[in-house]
């Protein structure tokens, strides 16, 4: 990615590139792309909180060098910035997930990749070559199918899982309700469409299973079904593997499983929560070893009501103190707002949705847009903010401003 690329003059905003995207979706990927949970509070707020602070310029420093570069993974990220898993993104585009991950490539900006992919973990991998990949992981109460996908993620060279916590159960989407959205034919939900017991033909509603045509000529039936407690024991989900019978495990807990999930990944691969809403939660991710945390409300999708993710931050920064890296993503739209969650406190950012409108807008070329305009944005803050290094964004360079706009230093 370089700084001289000419500009699209028909988007040159993630703004733009989400109008752009709506006219290039149908109606059922774009509720399923765009919404979030009940009334949609959360998801708003995610984006708006980042208009409570403003940005203090400082003037007259030397800024013609600017080092976007950050840690990452025990190597250097050219940018504080990534792509957050998103399911399914063969919805967008028909080069789904392999565009994202060659654009991600080109720019050098990690992929993560949803388990609920419609591109195998090996083709994203081969798609990626030396660029960094992450795997998000939904850790099912049936611990074999995990086990061989972390086998899997780690022979492909995917360098942590990024455990998502905030599914306990799944939110409720009244769109992707109605809609009774299906995942249309040929795509698959492509790591697990070799398990001999989830054929992903069968996959519809973010892959919940149903009975081919074929399986009921045959006369086979195969559906999925969620696990269930009776009062005295639990029995887990059974059947192909769906998002929404195993995807949801309500039995996932702190002790025993972050245990389990940190000797099956290490030494050659870090184990991260995805997202943590509290300092409370933060501190037990730091006392249960995690390698670090991301905080996120899956960007609005899952409880609504619950607090903004960059309002969330500061308590979870304070108590992590620095021993674990701190990342964030949720409502990121601008370069000036990656900017923002660095000054407080968040050491990356992780961007979900503008992904998801570049790839449905232009495919690959779309998806590098999309990161070009972040990048090019961010660059120009640090700069106007007199920055030239990513370490030296902080609260320092912010003020809030509350309901009465009366402006504060932090
Ligand atoms: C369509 C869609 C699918 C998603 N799929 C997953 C998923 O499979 N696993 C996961 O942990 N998070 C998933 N997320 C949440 C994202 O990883 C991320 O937390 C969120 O999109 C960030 O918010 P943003 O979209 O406002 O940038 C999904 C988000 C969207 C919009």
């Amino acid at each position: 990615m370089t700084a001289q690329q000419p500009h699209d003059l028909n988007c040159l905003t993630v703004a733009e590139l989400e109008k752009h995207a709506e006219q290039c979706m149908d109606k059922q990927t774009r509720d399923y792309y765009n919404e979030g949970a009940d009334s949609g509070s959360t998801l708003l707020e995610n984006s708006q909180a980042y208009s409570k602070y403003r940005i203090r310029p400082r003037v007259l420093r030397d800024i013609s060098l600017i080092d976007t570069s950050c840690p990452l993974f025990g190597a250097r990220s050219p940018l504080p910035m990534g792509v957050a898993p998103t399911a399914m993104q063969c919805l967008a585009h028909p080069d789904g997930e392999a565009a994202t991950a060659r654009a991600c490539r080109e720019a050098g900006v990690v992929i993560g990749l949803s388990s609920f992919a419609t591109t195998t973990l090996e083709d994203v991998a081969a798609a990626s070559g030396s660029n960094p990949r992450v795997l998000q992981l939904y850790l099912f109460e049936e611990r074999e199918h995990s086990r061989r996908l972390i086998q899997r993620a780690k022979a492909a060279g995917y360098k942590a899982v990024f455990l998502t916590v905030d599914t306990p159960m799944l939110g409720r989407r009244n769109l992707e309700i109605r809609n009774q959205f299906k995942l249309p034919k040929p795509y698959k939900i492509a790591n697990f469409a070799e398990d001999s017991d989830s054929p992903a033909s069968k996959t519809v509603m973010d892959g919940a299973a149903s009975d081919t045509d074929a399986d009921k000529r045959e006369g086979k039936k195969s559906t999925s079904a969620p696990g269930v407690h009776d009062g005295e024991k639990r029995t887990p989900p059974a059947g192909p593997i769906s998002f929404h019978t195993h995807a949801p495990n309500p039995t996932l807990c702190w002790d025993r499983d972050i245990d389990w999930l940190r000797k099956e990944c290490k030494p050659e691969m870090e184990v991260w929560v995805k997202g943590i809403a509290t300092g409370e939660d933060a501190l037990l991710a730091v006392y249960h070893g995690v390698d670090g945390i991301v905080v996120s409300n899956h960007g609005g999708r899952q409880l609504n009501g619950a607090l903004a993710t960059l309002d969330a931050l500061p308590e979870v920064v304070d108590a992590v103190q620095g021993k674990i890296p701190v990342h964030i993503d949720g409502g990121i739209r601008h370069g000036t707002e990656i900017f923002k969650a660095l000054a407080l406190g968040a050491d990356f950012v992780w961007i979900g949705r503008p992904v998801l409108w570049g790839l449905s807008y232009k495919g690959q070329e779309g998806v590098a847009l999309c990161l070009r305009l972040l990048r090019d944005e961010f660059t120009l803050c640090m700069g106007l903010a007199g920055t030239v290094k990513v370490p030296e964004i902080s609260k320092d360079y912010l003020v809030k401003v509350d309901k009465s706009g009366f402006v504060s230093r932090l």
